[in-house]
């Protein structure tokens, strides 16, 4: 039986995979700096990352290995998990009444074999009132999440529209993330014939 081993500490992506029925064997969460490189644009940043963190995560020759990247682009600017809610402030301002893109790209490797899908969508954000950002930095939930907000919770309410996988603005394409699956050989519908 093929193990699988989730590359990640998010518990979003624990979560996505088992809406899936994939429960993973094993979790090994991945330390790599995430500092973007200079002049690096958000897209070659997302991919870049997701495949230095599946890189980085040790597994056996025949183990099939998860990771994936969440980063939030405004125009150049790659937004990144706030340290403080001074920060956090700063991106939701940002954020705010505009546009942007969210790009997660997964990695998967098995052995020598590797695997990858960068999956952007776009999201609008309506115009944050004071009260609205008072009340969700006090929350807390933008906690650990790229851009500051999680579109799972309540941040839900400040978006009125998104073009693409809201799964991937959650941290995991599960459409992508099923075929990349299959690809290295992982039996989601059973093993094949
Ligand atoms: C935009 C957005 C991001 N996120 C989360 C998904 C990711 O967990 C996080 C982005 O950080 P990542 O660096 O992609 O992942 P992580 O640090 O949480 O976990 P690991 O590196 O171990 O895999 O932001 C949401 O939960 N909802 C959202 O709407």
């Amino acid at each position: 039986m093929v193990r699988l081993i989730l590359g990640s500490g998010s518990p979003r992506r624990r979560e996505l995979l088992k809406q899936i029925g994939v429960e993973p064997d094993e979790i090994r969460a991945p330390d790599i700096d995430e500092t973007p490189l200079k002049g690096e644009v958000p897209r070659a940043y997302c991919a870049r990352i997701a495949r230095e963190k599946v890189t980085a995560v040790a597994a056996a020759e025949d183990d099939i290995v998860l990771c994936a990247d969440t980063t939030v682009a405004v125009g150049r600017r790659i937004l990144g998990k706030a340290e403080n809610e001074a920060e956090a402030r700063g991106f939701l301002n940002l954020l705010s009444g505009r546009r942007h893109r969210v790009i997660t790209s997964v990695a998967i490797k098995r052995g020598e074999n590797k695997w990858a899908r960068d999956v952007e969508t776009a999201v609008r954000m309506k115009r944050l009132s004071a009260a609205e950002i008072d009340s969700y930095i006090a929350s807390g939930d933008w906690r650990g999440k790229a851009g500051a907000y999680g579109i799972q919770g309540a941040a839900g309410a400040f978006i009125p529209w998104i073009n693409g996988s809201f799964t991937s603005v959650v941290g995991l394409p599960l459409a992508e993330t099923a075929n990349l699956l299959i690809a290295a050989g992982y039996p989601l519908y059973g093993e094949p014939s």
